[in-house]
């Protein structure tokens, strides 16, 4: 009997939680509907699925494990050049959002009305960040804590950064040096381990050697990111997932707060020493952050107290751990994929082996100790920057989302009318950095696009290219990437040459491929490995990862090869 209640207590259960289903995704998808036939552009659309199937198909065109936003960028720039908006509905998996890639109508998502960023997003990184946190934050919950961490960004605080960043380059160098003559390795592990020791140096001032060994914070980071998915429902609803997280939550938490309690207590004795005196604080985001902190406090206040203000340490915490996130993957992959095109097109690396040489002297074993001396000679390298941006065109490795707001209407070039207060906005920056109408010739590679002179057909439109985002949402750390990209690519690419080692990586898959692999593949076909053309396309990775890690070879650059190259 008590087994007859619970059954059928289950099943009236389960009855409810599927009718309430029914009825919120019909409820969901009558509104799309009636954007439908208002017309709202968007693809074919089925009252069960959505636009599930129309994304699938793209899906199935790109590598497995590329990027869905490419996907997506394709089906935007195939099927709606003429908007450069449309409506994709994969509701329940993400919130219906009009997907954008004209200049002009992001602008009016992210500068006019700067909509604000979704619940869903915030939800999403909390247990990356363990709290609210600067990217997902909105209103003056974010004014606030982005201008305490605005000083610690600054161009005048990275210029400061600069020398340690130098040392970590060295590093990095070191090791691919050391990987001369050895063999396959992979490029993007070395490129987050540099990206992540200097966002370690310059958020913490943490010496954490990280090019060289574990660290504590990192491996929990990387463990939370193994069992994370934006979307993935395998992933999502898998029930360890949140044991797993907070385990490793609470390691990042208590480690965090451990180093901002140790710089809290030196900064105090430095105050103490000399009362008289500016305090003295280490340049690191998170003693500019203090310092900011308590100004906005009142004055000595907070350093007065006997332990770290709770509140700010909480928060500091929390944009920590976003920081150490957003701040070495993008990064990472961008460095991956300039040192990609170098090798694509040699004539550009002998380009900038002459600008180096014009900017600093003929004798490379100075540049490092000069650059310390004088950090603005970097902004001689124009070259660089011109290669470093056109890479980020074509390999951008991040967007924005945002939410819908409440009577907020965009319009499309043909001024047809898009409200977006139920459905959310998508720029999709891929998209935007290849649409052909604002890029010339926009799957060629072409620095020499940011080099010319307003009129000159190349000059681009500053709109299109957004890569860190405009307004007042954009990325904080983009001085700090500026720095950290042309730093590595002057220290390393004048004499060592990277060369990509897929063919040899997918002949060694090839070998160790089992039976059962080889049934399959039989059975279905080989699946592409290339996208457009591209081995190197871009993951479904935080930061987009090259695929596999970037296999490839370091050698000394041949006498004269660039000579060979031109
Ligand atoms: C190539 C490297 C990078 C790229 C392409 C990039 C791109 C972006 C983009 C597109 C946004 C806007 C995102 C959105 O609206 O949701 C953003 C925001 C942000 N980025 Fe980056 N980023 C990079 C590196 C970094 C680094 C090194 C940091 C260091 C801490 C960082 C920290 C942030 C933060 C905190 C925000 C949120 C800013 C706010 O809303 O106030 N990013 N980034």
């Amino acid at each position: 009997m008590a087994w007859f209640t619970l059954l059928s207590t289950t099943g009236a259960l389960l009855c409810t939680v599927f009718c309430y289903a029914i009825r919120v995704t019909y409820i969901h998808r009558c509104k799309i509907n009636e954007l439908r036939k208002q017309g709202m552009p968007m693809p074919k659309w089925n009252w069960v699925t959505g636009h599930l199937l129309v994304l699938q198909k793209y899906l199935d065109r790109i590598p497995t494990g590329a990027s869905v936003v490419l996907a997506l960028s394709e089906l935007a720039r195939e099927e709606f050049p003429d908007t450069e908006a449309f409506l994709l509905d994969v509701w329940p998996i993400y919130p219906p959002q009009l997907v954008v890639f004209g200049p002009e109508i992001c602008n009016q998502i992210c500068n006019k009305y700067n909509l604000p960023k979704p619940d869903i997003a915030s939800k999403m990184m909390r247990p990356i960040s363990g709290g609210p946190d600067l990217v997902t934050m909105n209103g003056d919950e974010w004014k606030y804590w982005r201008s305490i961490f605005n000083p610690g960004f600054s161009t005048g605080a990275m210029a400061d950064n600069v020398s340690h960043i130098i040392d970590s380059v060295l590093v990095f160098r070191e090791k691919l040096v050391e990987r001369i003559g050895k063999g396959m390795f992979s490029l993007d592990e070395f490129a987050t381990q540099l990206t992540t020791e200097v966002i370690l140096k310059v958020t913490l001032d943490d010496d954490s050697h990280y090019q060289r060994s574990p660290h504590i914070l990192i491996s929990a980071l990387r463990r939370i990111m193994d069992w994370h998915s934006f979307w993935d429902p395998r992933i999502r609803l898998n029930p360890l997932r949140p044991l797993v997280q907070t385990y490793n939550s609470r390691i990042m938490t208590s480690y965090i707060r451990g180093v901002l309690e140790k710089h809290f207590q030196e900064a105090k004795g430095k105050n103490a020493q000399d009362a008289a005196a500016t305090p003295k604080l280490p340049k690191s985001v998170i003693a500019l952050a203090l310092k900011a902190y308590s100004a906005d406090k009142g004055a000595d206040q907070v350093l007065q107290q006997n332990h770290l203000d709770d509140g700010f340490a909480e928060y500091a915490t929390w944009q920590i751990r976003v920081f150490l996130l957003a701040g070495t993957d993008t990064t990472a992959s961008m460095l991956v994929y300039v040192y990609h095109v170098l090798e694509k097109y040699p004539q550009w690396l002998h380009r900038l082996r002459q600008e180096f040489d014009e900017v600093f002297g003929p004798n490379q074993a100075e540049t490092a100790a000069l650059l310390k001396k004088n950090p603005s000679l970097l902004n001689n390298c124009k070259a660089t920057v011109a290669v470093i941006k056109e890479t980020l065109r074509l390999y951008v490795p991040a967007g924005t989302v945002r939410d819908s707001l409440p009577g907020t209407v965009v319009t499309d070039l043909h001024g047809n009318a898009y409200p977006v207060d139920y459905i959310g906005a998508n720029v999709l920056h891929q998209a935007l950095h290849l649409n052909s109408r604002v890029w010339p010739r926009a799957d060629e590679f072409l620095p020499e696009r940011f080099l010319v002179e307003p009129g000159h057909e190349l000059y681009p439109n500053p709109d299109a290219f957004r890569p860190f985002e405009h307004g007042s949402r954009n990325c904080i750390g983009q001085t700090l990437v500026w720095n950290e990209l042309k730093l590595a690519v002057i220290l390393t690419c004048r004499d060592l040459e990277i060369r990509d080692a897929y063919q040899e990586f997918d002949a060694e898959v090839e070998k160790r491929m089992g039976m059962v692999s080889k049934l399959k593949r039989y059975i279905f076909g080989q699946s592409t490995i290339t996208l457009n053309g591209e081995r190197a396309f871009q993951t479904d990775t935080s930061g987009m990862h090259a695929a596999n890690g970037y296999p490839c070879y370091v050698s000394w650059a041949k006498q004269g090869s660039d000579e060979d190259s031109m």
